[in-house]
């Protein structure tokens, strides 16, 4: 993740224009007109940047401005106010709390680094991570620039498995179908020969997160690399979730640092199997999730310890990770061993983990003491569904997506959170990840991007309503405390009622839309129905009512709303 300074033009926007030609770079001279508001962006490692905006302006408004300004592109941006991100674009900044002189955070999410191997003629390998949406020519002027060579290799042929590469030829496709390094060759001469680079090549680290080496040989006399933490000892790992951890810890006890993702708001690391080639699982420490206090995207510090959704609290993201595997049961019933669960939620499971790369470039002075965070097993992939139009999704896809977030009333559904890959078949499946905000304690926050995919207006199927119908909650929260995450009672009681309105909904034919829509604000300000039908309940039942009489007048009070809005 990186950021910068902001500063915004607003050429095309009269009232702007206006607010700008009044402002001469001091505040106080600043005339403020009703429509116009001065804010500062807040960007880590950057002095405060001032930037002008409307009013009325919504979020995907602010983000554009931003953009124009400075390239970012919108949907790369996070801006988060007083704790809290800004995730509806549709909603106005202002609903948000944002008024004149207040401080946005800006961090801008970049794409996934490519671990790139790079030969050249001259019988050096190097080492290195690109971004995805750079191209050939790129890789070639940052060889340039980091090595010594005796010629320079800016009048190089770039070959690629021995055929000749178009410059401009992005590194993702390059790397399409192999996660693993990549060879690049940049070659003086058309007539290379890649054997002899290979038996004479050496090793040269550009990057500093690549062949640093892990040295913590006396901590590592104290704790174990990794290991899994197992709150009640009954529980036995599954052997896909055993074989995870081995493959991680034979990767770091290798020495193979973990590359720290550049997407996410929170410290996420590729942990590498022991060739150092493959990525075998993603780790996500608690103490860097975002807003904790070793973030490493320099979000600002939770200040009363509520998370970037409402109804989640910081450090408790590892926890919501490992409890949407384990409710994600498969469709045939509870899970035995390592049967895929009906969303598909990778397998996921909380570890303690000697890792003590919060800043990698400074990793010898890091502190070296164990960490909890979850850890999920890598997926392959070719992108997220940020990055495709929805159309191609296949219908049930995305409706075994809509009945986990709906479940788990899921705070951070948005199309970056879901993975794409092919089957054996070349169908396209959609692997959902991230529940770091799922079972929030309210439903503020819940949004779900699929709700406005086309698939989600279809019914759903035999086979999903069946699933929907075996689901019982009071055994779902059992399970939750058998493997020891033990959710909050306001957790409990939103997880109770998202289950109930997806059930009282799906008996009824209702689409995931339609049911979606229930359980989702339209925008910051206004109420969602769910919303509406607790606080009816909490109107009518007398105070001090048990927990089970509280969700018996919630299930008549949802059958009338239902009624009256389905009929
Ligand atoms: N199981 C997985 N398999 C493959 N890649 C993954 C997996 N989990 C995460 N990633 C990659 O790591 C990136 C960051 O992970 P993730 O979205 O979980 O982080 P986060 O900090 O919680 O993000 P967000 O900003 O969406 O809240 C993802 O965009 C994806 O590219």
């Amino acid at each position: 993740m990186a950021s910068t300074g902001i500063a915004v033009s607003l050429s095309n926007n009269d009232a702007l224009d206006l607010a700008v030609a009044q402002l001469d770079g001091d505040q106080s001279s600043y005339h403020h007109t009703p429509e116009v508001f001065l804010l500062y962006l807040a960007v880590p490692g950057v002095p405060l940047a001032k930037m002008q905006v409307l009013e009325s302006d919504s979020v995907a408004a602010v983000k554009l401005r931003i953009q124009n300004s400075k390239g970012f592109v919108a949907r790369n941006q996070r801006l988060v106010f007083e704790g809290r991100e800004l995730s509806r674009n549709d909603s106005r900044i202002r609903d948000y709390g944002v008024r004149y002189g207040s401080v946005l955070h800006l961090v801008i999410r970049l794409s996934d680094p490519r671990r790139t191997a790079v030969r050249t003629v001259y019988g050096r390998k190097f080492k290195f991570q690109v971004d995805q949406r750079r191209n050939a020519r790129y890789m070639k002027q940052e060889i340039s620039r980091n090595v010594e060579s005796p010629n320079g290799i800016g009048e190089s042929v770039t070959l690629v498995n021995g055929e000749k590469l178009d410059e401009s030829t992005l590194i993702s496709t390059i790397c399409e179908t192999n996660t693993s390094d990549t060879d690049f060759l940049a070659n003086k001469s058309e007539n290379f020969n890649g054997n002899e680079i290979e038996e004479s090549s050496e090793q040269l680290s550009i990057s500093s997160d690549i062949g640093n080496n892990l040295q913590f040989d006396d901590a590592k006399e104290k704790y174990p690399l990794i290991e899994p933490v197992l709150v009640n000892p009954s529980v036995t790992l599954t052997p896909k979730i055993t074989g995870m951890i081995e493959a991680t810890l034979a990767g770091l006890e290798m020495e193979h640092t973990p590359v720290m993702s550049s997407e996410g708001t929170g410290g996420v690391y590729f942990m590498l199997d022991s060739s150092g080639q493959e990525y075998v699982a993603i780790f996500k420490p608690i103490n860097e999730e975002p807003m904790a206090k070793d973030n490493p995207n320099g979000y600002p510090l939770s200040s009363d310890g509520e998370g970037l959704k409402r109804g989640t609290r910081v450090g408790e993201g590892a926890f919501r990770e490992v409890a949407a595997y384990i409710l994600d049961h498969p469709i045939s019933g509870y899970r035995v061993s390592d049967e895929l669960g009906f969303a598909g939620v990778p397998p996921t499971v909380l570890v303690r983990c000697l890792n003590g790369y919060v800043d990698q470039t400074k990793y010898d002075c890091a502190e070296k003491e164990p960490k909890i965070g979850s850890l999920q097993m890598f997926v392959k992939n070719s992108g997220s569904c940020e990055e495709f139009g929805p159309r191609a999704f296949p219908v049930q896809e995305v409706h075994k997506i809509a009945v986990l977030d709906m479940r788990l009333a899921n705070a951070d559904r948005h199309g970056g959170n879901i993975l794409i890959r092919k089957d054996e078949n070349g169908q396209i499946e959609l692997i959902p990840i991230d529940h770091g905000y799922c079972l929030p304690e309210s439903f503020e926050d819940c949004t779900f991007d699929w709700l406005y995919w086309p698939q989600a207006r279809q019914p759903f199927n035999v086979e999903t309503l069946d699933y929907i119908k075996s689901l019982d909650e009071e055994e779902d929260i059992k399970l939750l405390k058998l493997n020891g995450c033990e959710p909050s009672s306001k957790c409990v009681r939103v997880f109770r009622l998202s289950t109930m309105m997806l059930k009282k909904g799906a008996v009824r034919g209702l689409t995931p839309y339609e049911i979606g829509n229930m359980l989702c604000r339209e925008n910051i300000t206004t109420k969602s129905k769910i919303e509406e039908i607790v606080e009816e309940a909490e109107d009518v039942v007398l105070p001090g009512i048990g927990e089970k009489a509280f969700m018996e007048a919630i299930s008549g009070i949802m059958d009338r709303h239902l009624n009256e809005l389905f009929k």
